[in-house]
């Protein structure tokens, strides 16, 4: 009721919307806004890089969209409209910007990330208010985003494949439709549906009142025509309605697209404010180890198990279980809710699906030992961090109070317990990643694999099960392989892996087709590397393949965000490293290995296959 007057002072004015959407048009219409389409030229191609935060980008560039619409509109007809809207879309997961998936397997590499989790839509848009005097053009432009949160449930490869097939994906932010077939994969949304579908109406509706019941109107600045756009932002843009460098619009002004915020077009050399660029990613940023901490606590105090056992329970009924305070439980079980672990309702606290999956200490994805490793050591060697920058050494001394290379298997092989939790935490890790490994490529035309320093088989056995004619060595040290059978699973596929003691660094490796190493080149430093690839490549046969499971960092070295962790956390432990796929591909093809590829699996581990020469 409040917002119609609003919609009713634009019936009178040119409205466009700069944009293909059929979302967007169907969205603004039902609302009852008047406008013309005219769909914007302008490339999305700004360096995701160079924004501070994923809205930011997506504001930036429904800006541009929109300005390149009120440019060219304005040079055609000498008359730009009033007001001109651009939107942009995207899905932010783990520091990841997503937006349409070129094919199907990009879709199915964006969708199997955002399986399981919860994610960001972010829309950015931009009102572009257009005055045309004296054959100039004065621009206004006012900016904001709407962020919504959106939860998938874990999704199954067929069904997955079904989605992708469908065709539904290829011209959606992230890969689906929420307002079609993908609404199935969603298991829980928070915020603005329309804002998923590609305009924040709510949102929009209220900058409007804003803009046109301004309370000082005077105080907003205009500008000229030639401040913008930056020249290389409008980079292939040279049709004959283009409004690029030198066709009286930018004049050869080559500045970099600005961070943007909630700023006026003119703002380009203001310096940022508050306004423009909230603290919110940096107050995140503090927060992050209070997010780690409380994570390893109810991991450590097992409060996942309790749930699952006795729940749902009060705080003052989990205080009494556990021997604790009742005030600091229930902070923590509160944390927890926050953090998307548990729910709370009247009845109290439960495990949410993701805690099930991978919280409980014995569910068959289980991270908790993985977690009590990251409590246990990668803790207190981040608690050096800064020594470990500066000295560019491991900090082994300060932090476990061991020197010496092998400090961190010393403390884990010191007793069985410790060895046991370690190799439930590989297991875990391996896990959780192990079929998108296994199928990332087809592997059937191999026989026999070995998979070097496999510890518990967590891959030998997924392998085995997705490929039932192969054999599969696990060749770990003699003090895991002695406790390996633990881990062994109940079906047929535990009759094709094998175990053989060995260090892959000293002993003869068995012979096999395919050589693995997961999670094995990220913990040694490059000479340990090159000595490890040239002992495979000297087993390896011609024709044979060589598969690595690894986080595989972006070729600029700053995504993903998991990626980049796990990689200085190998840094601060081993002094060693993550790496691109450029840079394997130096390193395999080094060591007679060609024909390169890589898979992105969005999980604990990618996939890259190499041939031997
Ligand atoms: C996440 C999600 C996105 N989308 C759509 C909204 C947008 O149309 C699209 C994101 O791409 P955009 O680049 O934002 O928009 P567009 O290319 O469709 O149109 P234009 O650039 O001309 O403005 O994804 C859905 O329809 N449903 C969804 O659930």
């Amino acid at each position: 009721m409040v917002l119609y007057p609003v919609m009713r002072k634009l019936l009178d004015k040119r409205v466009v919307l700069a944009s293909a959407s059929p979302r967007r048009q169907e969205i603004l219409s039902h609302a009852g806004l008047r406008f013309t389409v005219v769909p914007s030229k302008f490339k999305e191609n700004l360096s995701k890089a160079s924004f501070p935060t994923p809205y930011a980008y997506a504001m930036e560039t429904a800006k541009q969209k929109a300005l390149e619409v009120a440019r060219r509109m304005h040079q055609k007809d000498l008359r730009a409209p009033d007001i001109v809207i651009g939107a942009d879309t995207i899905v932010a997961l783990e520091g990841l910007i997503l937006e349409k998936p070129v094919d199907k397997t990009d879709a199915y590499s964006m969708l199997s990330r955002l399986s399981g989790k919860e994610h960001s839509v972010f829309t950015g848009v931009a009102i572009v208010q257009c005055s045309s005097q004296g054959g100039g053009l004065d621009l206004d432009v006012s900016e904001f985003y709407e962020e919504t949160r959106v939860r998938f449930s874990q999704l199954s490869e067929e069904l997955l494949w079904e989605y992708i097939h469908s065709g539904e994906p290829l011209d959606k932010a992230g890969g689906y439709g929420i307002q079609a077939l993908g609404g199935m994969l969603v298991e829980a949304i928070h915020g603005d549906f329309h804002n998923v579908v590609g305009f924040p109406l709510n949102r929009f509706c209220k900058k409007l009142a804003e803009l046109y019941h301004p309370p000082r109107p005077e105080d907003r600045p205009r500008e000229k025509q030639d401040s913008i756009p930056a020249e290389d932002t409008f980079d292939g843009l040279g049709d004959s309605e283009g409004a690029g460098p030198g066709q009286g619009g930018a004049r050869g002004d080559r500045r970099r697209p600005r961070a943007p915020g909630r700023e006026h077009a003119k703002d380009a050399d203001r310096k940022p404010s508050v306004e423009s660029v909230p603290p919110t990613a940096v107050l995140e940023l503090i927060d992050g180890y209070k997010v780690s901490k409380a994570l390893f606590t109810a991991c450590k105090m097992k409060l996942f198990d309790l749930l699952r056992d006795k729940g749902p329970l009060s705080a003052l009924d989990v205080a009494r279980k556990i021997g604790a305070s009742e005030g600091g439980t229930g902070q923590l079980l509160d944390v927890c809710a926050g953090l998307g672990l548990l729910d709370k309702t009247e009845g109290g606290y439960s495990n949410t699906p993701l805690a099930t999956l991978y919280l409980l200490s014995d569910g068959e994805y289980s991270l908790h030992s993985f977690i009590m490793t990251q409590e246990e050591v990668s803790w207190p060697f981040f608690s050096y961090l800064d020594f470990a920058v500066r000295e560019g050494t491991v900090q082994a001394q300060r932090a476990m109070g061991t020197a010496g290379e092998d400090h961190y298997q010393e403390s884990f092989y010191k007793n069985r317990e410790k060895k046991l939790q370690f190799m439930r935490a590989m297991h875990g890790h391996t896990k959780v990643a192990a079929r998108q490994v296994a199928t990332a490529f087809d592997l059937s035309g191999f026989t026999s694999a070995c998979d070097l320093g496999g510890c518990t088989g967590a891959l030998a056995y997924e392998l085995a099960r997705q490929y039932p004619g192969l054999k599969v060595t696990v060749f770990d040290l003699p003090e895991v392989i002695e406790d390996a059978v633990c881990f062994q699973p109940h079906g047929p596929e535990a009759g094709q892996v094998s175990f053989v003691p060995g260090d892959f660094f000293q002993d003869t490796l068995p012979e096999a087709d395919l050589y693995i190493l997961s999670k094995i080149l990220h913990n040694w430093p490059d000479d340990k590397v090159h000595q490890l690839l040239s002992r495979i490549s000297r087993s390896c046969k011609p024709g044979g393949g060589l598969l690595v499971a690894e986080q595989l960092l972006d070729e600029d070295k700053c995504r993903p965000l998991p990626a980049l962790m796990m990689s200085l956390n190998m840094t601060v432990l081993f002094q060693a490293r993550e790496r691109s796929l450029s840079e394997y591909r130096s390193l395999l093809q080094a060591h007679g290995f060609t024909d390169v590829r890589a898979v992105r699996t969005g999980s604990t581990s990618d996939a890259v296959l190499a041939t031997r020469a």
